[in-house]
């Protein structure tokens, strides 16, 4: 089996998967890297020359020494181009383009971690289906039956409407999503708490329309959370509306990944 790491660069940080042909091993992220580290991208020859920051302290990288001797491919799907310029030395570096992916009726800016995570979770759970990718932006992308995008939305994730709020006033403080510690009360009586609540429960009704419209369209489509804050999201979508439950709704981190193994399954 071809060992192969895909890499979807985001706004925030990068996230890694190693594969093992079809098979993830290992996922992990990282922060975005500086521009400093282009020379040795450039001059790589096998793993083991790979710049450390590109790999997480928690990773078993003993399991990754069978690799070392040689260069591994890397996929990459980014919406961050000056991250993606930084790849463009590495001799094995593959950027995934809109244009290859098979799905239907796709507008030419959609990103393509939109459109690969809606093909990874639909070649999973069948079409028609949802992505809620809660991440630094927070979208929506369904695909129908047919395989063809319906279209979908994009609004300022959790962090940045919690960040953004803070930044543009004077007296609110910026608060942080690990600082979100329980779903806070709705009426809230500090501000730590009001802006926490106005920023989730509005977050939370947005998300329950847009499933809402979606199922009444598609009835038994599967709807899946991805996103750095796609657990917590539905976790108190979930507490707020237990009717959820039974859905057919869940969390899966790994679809963009999943995407990325069936564009590259297509060339196969
Ligand atoms: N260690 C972490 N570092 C950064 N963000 C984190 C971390 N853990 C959880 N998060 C949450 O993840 C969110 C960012 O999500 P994610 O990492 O999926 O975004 P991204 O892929 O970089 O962005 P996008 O795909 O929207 O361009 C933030 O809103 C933050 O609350
Ligand atoms: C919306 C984001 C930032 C989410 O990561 C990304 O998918 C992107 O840059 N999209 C381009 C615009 C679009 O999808 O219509
Ligand atoms: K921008």
């Amino acid at each position: 089996m071809e060992a192969w790491l895909g890499l979807e660069i985001g706004n925030s940080r990068l996230h890694w998967a190693w594969f093992a042909g079809e098979e993830i091993q290992e996922t992990w992220d990282t922060p975005h890297l500086s521009r400093l580290i282009e020379q040795q991208l450039a001059q790589c020859k096998t793993f083991a020359d790979l710049p450390q920051e590109i790999l997480s302290p928690d990773l078993n990288t003993s399991r990754l020494s069978p690799l070392a001797s040689r260069l591994l491919p890397i996929y990459i799907a980014s919406v961050v181009p000056s991250q993606t310029a930084l790849w463009q030395a590495y001799p094995e570096a593959h950027v995934i383009s809109l244009d290859k992916i098979s799905l239907s009726g796709i507008y030419p800016t959609l990103g393509i971690d939109r459109a690969l995570a809606v093909l990874g979770a639909g070649e999973a759970f069948g079409f028609p289906v949802l992505v809620i990718d809660a991440g630094t932006a927070l979208t929506f992308t369904g695909a129908d039956g047919d395989r063809c995008l319906v279209g979908g939305a994009i609004l300022s994730g959790l962090s940045l409407q919690l960040q953004s709020l803070g930044q543009q006033t004077a007296n609110l403080p910026s608060i942080t999503t690990p600082e979100i510690l329980f779903l806070p009360e709705r009426w809230a009586m500090n501000t730590s708490e009001a802006i926490q609540s106005g920023v989730i429960y509005t977050l939370i009704a947005s998300i329950r329309d847009f499933v809402t419209a979606w199922w009444e369209k598609f009835p038994d489509s599967q709807i899946c959370f991805k996103g750095g804050d796609g657990k917590l999201l539905l976790e108190y979508l979930r507490s707020l509306h237990p009717e959820f439950t039974d859905r057919k709704i869940m969390y899966e981190p790994n679809l963009t990944f999943w995407g990325m193994r069936s564009y590259l399954q297509s060339f196969q």
